[in-house]
């Protein structure tokens, strides 16, 4: 398996590099992409560290090299956000990012899976679906945006919140990810019970956890560790399901369109992407109205990315 992280030289790319690189099978290959001059440095780093995992870095204007027989692509080229913005404020810089991007995916490995990390998610997934279309390659079962991160924080704050172990907590969330399009389903966690109180505050600061850590950093970016480890998480799913394994993830996708075109929701991963995608099940009255409300603002950022994405 060749798995290609491009904007490697990044704070999210850094950890990434790292964790793919102790915890990819062994014979895998670990291509590291960004325009940073420092990015081949950061392969010969991590190539001292003794896993079966064969590491190169390429910088520079062309991607190519790095995107040469990449089963799996992961995409956090991009700026991030400084406090007092939100993430639509990132539009402006990282929709040509993705959009020239995705067209280099088409280009090299079009049949590569392809996991967006780059926000304003909810908005580069219907860029990078467009640009795949025009293409003539686009398959809706290999393109996911990464929203594993709002599920980790999820499973952190419920676990903190019950006194818990992180491990005994599975929580799907559903939606978007952005402010209010964030909606974990609390009322399908299982060995715990929450008041209404409970469930709103949670709520909201699943919601509002990129902004925490942006206003603690201060200025200095947007998660990095934490999404680290978010889209290694997700990655290795998705190399574990082209492996043949059963594998369930929340990934942003392209489904029904029952409540939007794309949609975080559970989905099955297998040998060609999203084998399933899970219905998320019942859900209270309070998610229901949530998710209700959500609907325009995300509705609203899809229509946005198509329409970038058509333009020539
Ligand atoms: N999906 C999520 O849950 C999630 C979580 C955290 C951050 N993010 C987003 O991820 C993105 C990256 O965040 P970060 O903290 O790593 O930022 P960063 O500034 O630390 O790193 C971004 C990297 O992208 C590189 N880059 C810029 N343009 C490029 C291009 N055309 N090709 C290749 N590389 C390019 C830069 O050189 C830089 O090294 C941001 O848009 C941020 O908002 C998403
Ligand atoms: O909040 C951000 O800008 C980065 C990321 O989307 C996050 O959820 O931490």
């Amino acid at each position: 398996m060749k798995v290609a992280v491009i904007g490697a030289a990044g704070g999210i790319g850094q950890a990434l590099g790292l964790l793919l690189k102790l915890n990819l099978p062994a014979g895998s290959a670990l291509s590291l992409y960004d325009i940073a001059p420092v990015t081949p440095g950061v392969a010969k780093d991590l190539s001292h560290i003794p896993t079966d995992v064969e590491v190169t870095g390429f910088a520079g204007e062309d991607c190519t090299p790095a995107l040469e027989g990449a089963d799996v692509v992961l995409i956090s080229a991009g700026v991030a956000r400084k406090p007092g913005m939100d993430r639509a404020d990132l539009f402006n810089i990282n929709a040509g990012i993705i959009k020239s991007l995705a067209q280099k995916v088409a280009d090299v490995c079009p049949k590569a899976l392809l996991g967006i990390i780059t926000n304003p998610v909810n908005t580069t997934v219907p860029i990078a679906a467009e640009v795949l279309k025009k293409a003539g390659v686009y398959d809706p079962k290999r393109l996911f945006g990464v929203t594993t991160l709002d599920v980790i924080r999820a499973e952190t704050f419920i676990a903190e919140a019950k006194g818990k172990s992180t491990q005994d907590i599975k929580v799907d969330v559903i939606g978007g990810h952005s402010g209010v399009t964030i909606l974990p389903l609390l009322s399908q966690v299982e060995g715990v019970s929450f008041t209404d109180e409970e469930i709103a505050s949670l709520t909201t600061r699943i919601q509002n956890a990129g902004t925490e850590v942006v206003e603690a950093k201060a200025g200095g970016g947007s998660a990095t560790l934490s999404m680290g480890q978010a889209a290694a998480r997700f990655g290795l799913s998705l190399i574990k399901g082209l492996q043949g394994e059963d594998v369930i993830e929340c990934a942003y996708v392209q489904g029904s369109g029952d409540n939007a075109p794309f949609f975080a929701q559970p989905v099955k991963l297998g040998k060609d992407g999203v084998e399933a995608i899970l219905d998320y099940g019942s859900i209270s009255a309070f998610e229901q109205k949530a998710l209700d409300d959500m609907l325009p603002t995300l509705q609203g950022d899809i229509e946005k990315g198509v329409e970038f994405g058509q333009a020539e």
